[in-house]
């Protein structure tokens, strides 16, 4: 049987494998020659109460009024208004109280530490302090500013 240069079979038969099985641009099975992929340690998957997928945050921010996101009175201020100090952030460190700021805003957590998937645990290490170092490490992609915009409480003041 003849192939073409790559070592295709227009036919299917099977010379049709590409990269053919021999070649450089295949993972190495694992010691003896061919490129050495980096083994990956497997994703933890941390298992989130039932009602915590990320469709269901969406829902509650849509259904829930914004000050009780922020966990403020009602007639409290927008956020550009509120400086928050050091001292205050650090009284909201519990689970039921829980502030964290990240990129110099401040979010009042509390409703998404349940939903967070990298599990409680992971995101309580930011409770009632500068989050941004720890958040950047762990996934600088998502987008805290757009996932918590309705749980922003104020702005953290710089002394
Ligand atoms: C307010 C702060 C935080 C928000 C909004 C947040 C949000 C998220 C989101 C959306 C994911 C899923 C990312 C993905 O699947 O691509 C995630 C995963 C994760 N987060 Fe966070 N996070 C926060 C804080 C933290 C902190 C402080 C830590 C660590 C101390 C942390 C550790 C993790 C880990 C380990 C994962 C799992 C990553 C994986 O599955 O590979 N997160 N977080």
């Amino acid at each position: 049987m003849t192939t073409n240069p790559r070592g295709l079979d227009p036919k299917g038969g099977s010379n049709s494998l590409f990269p053919a099985p021999n070649s450089a641009q295949r993972a190495a099975p694992s010691l003896g020659g061919g490129l050495a992929v980096p083994q990956r340690q497997p994703r933890q998957k941390v298992a989130l109460k039932p009602g915590h997928s990320p469709l269901d945050w969406a829902a509650l921010n849509r259904n829930t009024p914004k000050h009780v996101m922020r966990g403020v009175p009602p007639q409290t201020p927008p956020p550009h208004y509120i400086r928050i100090s050091k001292e205050e952030l650090k009284s909201h460190k519990t689970k039921e109280d829980c502030w964290t700021s990240i990129n110099g805003k401040v979010f009042n957590i509390t409703p998404y530490v349940d939903f967070h998937p990298g599990g409680v645990g992971e995101i309580m290490k930011c409770a009632g302090r500068d989050g941004t170092a720890l958040f950047n490490k762990y996934h600088s992609w998502v987008n805290a500013d757009r996932m918590l915009e309705n749980c922003l409480v104020g702005v953290l003041s710089k002394d």
